[in-house]
């Protein structure tokens, strides 16, 4: 039996970091929803009682390291399960962008393992599994729209924003998660994004208003140590853009744009200095 899966990109429509816990992590409040720019998970049974995996992607690490691979092997171990799975990565998400394509794999393996085992498992528990995963992981189980809070794993569902044009650039750097909240002072931020205020906005299906509430604490951060993904923020906006922020922590910037027909020129734009452009619709 095979079984296939989408693992969708996530964007952070708002970000803010509240404090550092005893844990290390930081508390946080966020607004997330996916976009149309995904990968695709092929999961099969082989005989041999073990994992394999393969990708088409040369710059990701097909071993333990992998997060489908830590997800089939933590379900395997959870469940007692003594059967092996061939699992495939086709890789469209780019890597370490701030678009959670790593924790979407987790997830997408874990719903798919349910189904292929049939082990019955209730999207509650495999929340609980994708959190020991990553922290984004439990909101990539679900999808849509969600405020999640706590270190990011404890979520509540919204409606989605209204329907728009996603146009994605990843500068080619390299943002350490772990380092960007490292470099967080929670007391020093100048001024936090509301989560009330984007919720408000997104029930109320205003556009104009999603695009004003866009605020992410962790850009800061990044935009010091990188000043380019400020200057991908300034082209994006004199581009068109209607509203624009940086994913996580990083280094996408995405811009929000109701109007196909100005697509094609920030599109068109960016792509003179940018690699790597994505223009997708919000996944509602
Ligand atoms: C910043 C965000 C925003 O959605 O996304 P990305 O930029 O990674 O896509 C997330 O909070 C990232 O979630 P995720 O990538 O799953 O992080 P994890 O693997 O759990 O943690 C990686 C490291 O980030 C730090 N971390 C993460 C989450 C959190 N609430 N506080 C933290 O301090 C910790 O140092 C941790 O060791
Ligand atoms: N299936 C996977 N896809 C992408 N990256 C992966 C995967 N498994 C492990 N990684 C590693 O996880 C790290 C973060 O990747 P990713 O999830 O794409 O980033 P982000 O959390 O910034 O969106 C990278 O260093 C990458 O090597």
């Amino acid at each position: 039996m095979k079984i296939y899966e989408k693992a969708p990109a996530k964007i952070n429509l708002m970000l803010d970091v509240l404090h550092k816990r005893s844990d290390g992590y930081h508390e946080v409040e966020m607004i997330m929803t996916m976009v149309d720019l995904a990968d695709r998970i092929e999961m099969s049974e082989i005989k041999r009682d073990t994992i394999m995996i393969s990708s088409q992607a040369g710059y990701i690490p097909l071993d333990e390291k992998n997060l489908a691979f830590q997800a089939a092997k933590l379900v395997k171990e959870r469940y007692d399960v003594k059967k092996g799975v061939y699992i495939h990565l086709d890789k469209k998400i780019p890597v370490a962008a701030g678009l959670a394509g790593g924790s979407s794999d987790a997830a997408a393996t874990l719903r798919g393992l349910n189904k292929l085992w049939g082990l019955g498992i209730s999207d509650e528990e495999l929340r609980l599994l994708g959190a020991e995963l990553g922290s984004d992981v439990p909101f990539c189980i679900t999808g849509g729209t969600a405020l999640a809070t706590g270190r990011g794993e404890q979520l509540h569902q919204l409606p989605n924003p209204p329907q728009c044009w996603v146009v994605l650039a990843k500068p080619p750097i390299n943002v350490s998660t772990a380092e960007v909240y490292g470099r967080v002072r929670s007391d020093q931020i100048q001024k936090h994004p509301s989560a009330k205020r984007m919720e408000d906005a997104i029930r109320n299906q205003s556009f104009a208003g999603v695009c004003k509430e866009l605020g992410n604490v962790l850009e800061d951060v990044t935009v010091k140590l990188h000043p380019e993904v400020g200057q991908l923020k300034e082209a994006m906006l004199k581009l068109g853009a209607d509203g624009v922020l940086m994913s996580g922590s990083g280094p996408t910037v995405f811009g929000l744009v109701s109007k196909e027909s100005k697509v094609p020129r920030i599109y068109n734009g960016l792509r003179g200095f940018c690699k790597e452009v994505y223009a997708v619709r919000l996944l509602t």
